[in-house]
């Protein structure tokens, strides 16, 4: 089995090629492959398979030929993965699976819908849902509770501003926040954030600490990005507009228009390799 794996300002992945759909991928091999020590390690697996050779993707073959299909580090699925779709693409284009058309977009097919992606040189940006304020919670981390923001951007997150006299760096996620399950049935990716000096272009800058469900701590989250920066633009009496986010490993920038949402930063692949399969199965 042939991987190679890539990263988006360091959320990185396992990129398994399975172009008929032949895999047969678990929870337990996803996790396997995941592990930081036993196997390649990454903060989740982007299986490329045709939309058509997908019981998720099919409804979109028409409109799109590839399906990313995202599974988080402890085997479970997501809906969306932002920075995992820029990995995507660029894999995508590396390995002449698509060609970007020139001044167009490449559409692809999640389970949260079809993204459309554009290559800007060393940036690949993605075009996903405009994110939806929908609710208020608490996350509690340690002896901490704080109020949050729930944001819908294909998949669930939480929204919690630090207050002004605790900084990003002291906090401790090596264990996952308390939340409301009422609120978030399905789990939540939770986001930390603080207020940043004003950026050239932006009109808004903040940074954040993550932590995803099923994932744990991440050096970033490109749809945790988009619903920071939503909340971001909320909070400055603003529709639309761009908000650079800076997260542990690097600066995503953030355009939220009338209907969508643009997320923009660096996609990488790093190594590509054969997978002694045997020995990663649990
Ligand atoms: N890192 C991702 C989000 C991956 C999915 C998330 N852990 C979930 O379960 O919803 C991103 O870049 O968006």
């Amino acid at each position: 089995m042939e991987f190679t794996k890539g990263h988006g300002t360091g959320n990185d992945f396992v990129i398994l090629p399975d172009p008929d759909g032949a895999l047969d991928l678990t929870p337990g091999l996803v996790a396997a492959l995941c592990d930081r020590r036993r196997g390649l390690g990454g903060d989740g697996v982007l299986r490329v398979v045709r939309a058509a050779k997908h019981p998720e993707g099919v409804a979109l073959a028409g409109e799109a030929e590839w399906f990313m299909d995202y599974w988080n580090s402890d085997g479970s699925f997501a809906e969306m993965c932002g920075n995992g779709a820029r990995v995507f693409v660029r894999y995508l284009l590396e390995r002449s699976l698509a060609v970007a058309p020139s001044g167009g977009t490449l559409p692809i097919a999640t389970r949260a819908g079809l993204v459309r992606a554009r290559v800007e040189g060393a940036d690949v940006a993605v075009e996903m849902r405009r994110p939806r304020l929908y609710d208020t919670a608490t996350a509690t981390l340690g002896g901490l509770t704080l109020p949050g923001a729930a944001v819908d951007v294909g998949n669930p997150h939480l929204v919690c501003a630090l207050p002004a006299a605790l900084d990003l760096t002291g906090l401790d996620l090596t264990r996952a926040p308390e939340v409301d399950a009422a609120v978030f049935p399905s789990g939540v990716n939770v986001e930390f954030t603080t207020p940043g000096e004003p950026v050239d272009g932006a009109d808004g800058h903040v940074l954040m600490r993550v932590y995803e469900r099923g994932s744990a701590e991440t050096l970033s989250c490109g749809t945790g990005a988009c619903a920071v920066a939503a909340v971001a633009l909320r909070d400055g009496d603003r529709e639309t507009g761009t908000v650079a986010v800076d997260v542990p490993g690097g600066r995503l920038t953030v355009t939220v228009t009338a209907d969508s949402c643009w997320l923009a930063g660096p996609a990488v692949l790093v190594a590509t390799g054969t997978l002694a399969s045997a020995a990663l199965l649990p």
